[in-house]
């Protein structure tokens, strides 16, 4: 089932929560809406589900419009990140659950309902935990059983917000991993919403990332990673170095001395220029386009950081750069900076 979300605004009171929002998701994808807090992912979800609707514009399932259904005529199954499991309820009879509330034609006899729900306790790997309560299950195990109750009705759409938010890191890894597989043998249209990075860039076929009630990129894990859109996405996804410049004539310069770098396409005018800190070296001072002194080293197992002060930028300005665990470096040298990898930006924008 593909889902477009077509010039979508939201408002609370006066705020806008999402601000002319469009989206193609194609049938089978698995997307995922990535942001800081309060960036509209939430919303955005509660209206593909039939939770809220929006001010203005169009939800369209395969094409029909979505926003005259209810949620149940919608076919949508929900995986919340506290989505409380029916605790007086076995895991088998709350994975049943969804199936034993049908009426009329679509019930299904009790050995068909047994029949699915082990097929489901099988395919999220819990059968073993069936007779066991809730509170007799670790948080992973629990957001299993969510999965395989939002999946008992077949929906032809499932939403997950934030599902292993709760979990320690090692956990949701697992899980992480193993929802990517299940993605696979189960044909259904996700959506799932997430402000960890890692979980975005790893699960999700595209990666959708949202600021401020609008969608700043749409792209493969690969693309808004390397080659961010805009300043907000670069600065979102992994850690950036920003260093100072101002752009004129597609060239960029630092109080008045050409830097050397391009910047064709920029807007003249006080420039950002963006890059990763593994894609910044130390260069012996004069022959790279930033220079200043090193004010701490640091090391993490395979790799280290020189934190380097560039005075020529008005204010002092510490930035990040890696350094080669065999080049020799100390603090209170003079080094140069070159980025061999980055992104201009205008810093009006
Ligand atoms: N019912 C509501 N009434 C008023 N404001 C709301 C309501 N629901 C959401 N908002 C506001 O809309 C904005 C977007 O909220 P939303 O929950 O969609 O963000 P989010 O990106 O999912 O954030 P988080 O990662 O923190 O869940 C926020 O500023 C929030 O305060």
């Amino acid at each position: 089932m593909s889902i477009d979300i077509v010039g979508v605004t939201k408002r609370f009171k006066t705020f806008t929560a999402l601000d002319n929002v469009g989206l193609h998701i194609n049938g089978g994808e698995l997307i995922a809406l990535l942001g800081p807090s309060g960036s509209g992912k939430t919303t955005l979800l509660r209206i593909i589900a039939g939770l809220d609707w929006p001010d203005a514009g169009e939800v369209r399932f395969d094409g029909e419009d979505a926003l005259s259904r209810s949620v149940r005529e919608r076919n949508v199954g929900f995986v919340f990140q506290h989505y409380a499991l029916f605790r007086h309820l076995s895991v088998y009879e709350n994975v049943a659950f969804g199936l034993r509330v049908r009426r009329g034609a679509s019930k299904l006899p009790e050995a068909r309902i047994k029949e699915r729900v082990n097929e489901l306790l099988n395919l999220v790997q819990i059968d073993w935990l069936a007779e066991r309560y809730p509170a007799q299950l670790s948080g992973g195990q629990r957001q299993r059983v969510a999965l395989a109750r939002a999946l008992a009705i077949s929906p032809k759409v499932l939403l997950l917000d934030e599902p292993f938010g709760a979990l320690d890191a090692k956990v949701r890894k697992e899980l992480r991993r193993w929802l990517r597989h299940l993605h696979e043998e189960v044909p259904v249209t996700s959506v799932l919403v997430t402000h960890d990075q890692e979980e975005a860039l790893e699960l999700a076929d595209r990666v959708v990332v949202m600021g401020r009630g609008k969608i700043e990129q749409v792209g493969s894990p690969a693309d808004v990673y390397q080659n961010p859109a805009t300043a907000f996405v670069h600065d979102f996804i992994g850690e950036t170095v920003a260093l100072p410049g101002e752009a004129r004539g597609g060239a960029l310069f630092l109080r008045d001395v050409p830097l050397g770098l391009d910047a064709q396409g920029v807007a003249d005018g006080p420039a950002r220029i963006l890059a990763r800190p593994h894609e910044v070296e130390l260069a012996p001072p004069g022959s790279a386009p930033f220079s200043g002194k090193v004010l701490a080293l640091r090391t993490f197992g395979p790799i280290r950081r020189a934190d380097v002060q560039i005075a020529a930028a008005g204010e002092p300005l510490v930035v990040e750069a890696s350094v080669p665990l065999d080049q020799q470096i100390e603090v209170g040298a003079l080094v140069g900076l070159l980025p061999h990898r980055y992104k201009v930006f205008s810093a009006r924008a």
